[in-house]
């Protein structure tokens, strides 16, 4: 099922056909690069060809103005003028290379110069890494499930929706270091759900858009902010989850309505998405803790 903007489709098939080549270069790139990314993580082998190999395909399509990652400091002006800018994290998860667990690539693509606001997402998808290698798109249209083979995607699921009922949730960060509002939070959904935590977001997003649930990686007390990345993980991963018909927000609100820090890129922000109803209510928690 091809996508109707011409663009999105050309970023989701070259996407879909270096996905191969991308699983297949994992192998003898799972050291330590000896290099930091922009937000001061370690960068393992394959993080880094990872982006050199998007970053080459994507920038070469007609229609894309700009091409970014967490593994570079700067945005790639793609020339193209006014076009679509792609917002990428090469490789979701690359600790878990060591232990060889699921990981995850993310794609977000804006309507807008970056970093944008989630609402300027035109499409956004993620390639899990697993068992068998699937990819999650969502548009405008509709969210569907791939499963990726030789290059070509073959349609497996349409109209992906979040389950009603929820059955999973994964917390990330340490118990230590969250919040006392959070950790409450987290108390009450550790009685009710069953634990879902790989130490990818991928994974973990795919259990909660497969199962039903909530997925956070919080603001911790060391660190406010959390970890994740508003352009290159939360925008794109709140987008899939809320046309899935579930909820994104950054503790307060819809991660797809916060302003971005024009002057950061590799800006961090709390996640969470999953089903409204946990989400409303862990918006409803911290908002009284802190009245
Ligand atoms: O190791 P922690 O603190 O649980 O963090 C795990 C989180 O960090 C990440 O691995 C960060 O992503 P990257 O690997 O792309 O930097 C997420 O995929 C995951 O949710
Ligand atoms: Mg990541
Ligand atoms: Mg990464």
């Amino acid at each position: 099922m091809t996508v109707s903007d011409p663009i999105v489709e050309s970023v989701i098939t070259t996407l879909s056909r270096s996905v191969t080549e991308i699983r297949q270069g994992l192998v003898g790139r799972r050291g330590s690069a000896n290099a930091e990314n922009p937000s001061g993580e370690t960068q393992m082998e394959a993080d880094i060809w990872a982006d050199d190999l998007l970053a080459d395909r994507l920038s070469s399509i007609d229609g894309i103005s700009q091409y970014a990652s967490e593994e570079r400091d700067t945005v790639l002006d793609c020339g193209d003028g006014d076009g679509y800018a792609v917002a990428v994290d090469p490789l979701d998860g690359s600790s878990n290379l060591k232990s060889n667990n699921a990981m995850g690539t993310i794609v977000g693509v804006y309507d807008a110069p970056l970093p944008a606001r989630g609402d300027e997402l035109v499409a956004a998808a993620y390639v899990l890494y697993g068992p068998i290698t699937t990819m999650v798109l969502a548009t405008d249209e509709t969210v569907s499930e791939y499963e990726l083979t030789g290059g070509e995607r073959r349609l497996v699921r349409r109209n992906v929706t979040l389950p009603e009922d929820p059955v999973v949730y994964g917390f990330g960060g340490r118990v230590p270091d969250w919040t006392d509002e959070f950790r409450s939070y987290a108390r009450e959904i550790e009685q009710e759900y069953k634990l879902r935590y790989g130490g990818a977001m991928i994974g973990d997003i795919n259990q909660v858009l497969t199962y039903g649930g909530v997925f956070g990686y919080p603001g911790l007390v060391s660190r406010p902010e959390g970890k994740l990345r508003l352009q290159f993980e939360g925008n794109p991963i709140g987008y899939i989850v809320e046309r899935a018909g579930g909820r994104s927000s950054n503790g307060h609100q819809s991660l797809l309505t916060v302003a971005p820090n024009a002057d950061d890129i590799h800006e961090r922000t709390p996640v969470f998405v999953g089903n409204d109803a946990l989400i409303d209510r862990l918006e409803a928690e911290l908002a009284e803790a802190r009245v």
